[in-house]
């Protein structure tokens, strides 16, 4: 597993357009070595932003996107097309632009689909379409998950990413690639959300944070802390692990020179 490398951009804006080109990058990269690519979409301020930028990015079709297939990181359990589903924001910032193979996008369950009101059958549900995914040698892991290109994760001011939040039993869990997570202290309470080895199951990790509300989560999880207590320092890609971080998130002043390493 990687160690974290920290890229910081002038402002969230700059950060979202860099994030999006460096996703066309590494998923036009991965379709030349495959021939498919993966990727994992987070909810979120940023995270959406993202989306919006890959939407109007110039090399957007630099990407083959009937080849990608699209996973979420977490999901808040609410009705199909609730406008708080990452799924119904992902859909309108970007999914609904291109031309996806509707087989290969993955919405996490809603809590009027097929199991029901019921996100620990939504969360089993999910873990098999992952499963069904793995080549060969991650179907015979532990919590068996395809070996996604690209694994984006927002963070909380709590340093919450995807729905692993801070003290919760689900960041203890090693065996299920998926949980369902109640009395979530974001709203909506309920979720369904990757779990840790889920998402070190990806080659490469991003965590995408904007604000100067996030500079205290930033520095708790790039200082190694316990992911039990700090969820955020837990995440690592395989290949590498990135936070992409604006200035205020970084806890940069103004004035200083904003570089790669920060
Ligand atoms: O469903 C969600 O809410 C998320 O996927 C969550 O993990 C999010 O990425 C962070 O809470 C950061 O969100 P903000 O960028 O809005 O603070």
């Amino acid at each position: 597993m990687s160690a974290p490398t920290v890229i910081v951009h002038a402002d969230a804006d700059l950060l979202a357009a860099a994030t999006a080109a460096r996703a066309v990058t590494r998923l036009a990269d991965a379709q030349a070595a495959r021939g498919s690519a993966s990727v994992v979409l987070t909810g979120g301020g940023i995270g959406i932003a993202v989306l919006a930028a890959l939407a109007v990015a110039p090399a957007r079709d630099a990407v083959d996107w009937r080849r990608v297939d699209v996973w979420w990181g977490d999901e808040r359990f609410l009705p199909a097309d609730d406008p708080e589903r990452n799924e119904t924001q992902a859909r309108a910032a970007l999914l609904d632009r291109l031309e996806l193979d509707p087989d290969r996008v993955h919405p996490m369950p809603a809590s009027d689909g097929p199991d029901g009101d019921d996100p620990e059958a939504g969360a089993q549900r999910y873990a098999r379409a992952l499963a069904a995914a793995a080549g060969a040698v991650q179907k015979a892991a532990e919590a068996p998950t395809p070996v996604f290109d690209v694994c984006m994760l927002g963070i909380g001011p709590d340093t919450h990413v995807a729905s692993l939040f801070p003290g919760h039993p689900a960041l203890a869990e090693r065996k299920r690639a998926v949980v369902a997570v109640r009395d979530a202290p974001k709203p909506p309470p309920t979720r369904v959300s990757l779990t840790l080895p889920a998402i070190r199951a990806a080659r490469e990790v991003w965590v995408l944070a904007s604000g100067e509300g996030k500079a205290g989560a930033v520095r708790s999880a790039l200082a190694g802390s316990a992911p039990e207590q700090v969820p955020a320092s837990g995440v690592r890609g395989r290949s590498q692990t990135l936070f992409l971080l604006d200035r205020a998130a970084a806890s940069l002043p103004a004035e200083r020179v904003v570089s790669d390493g920060g």
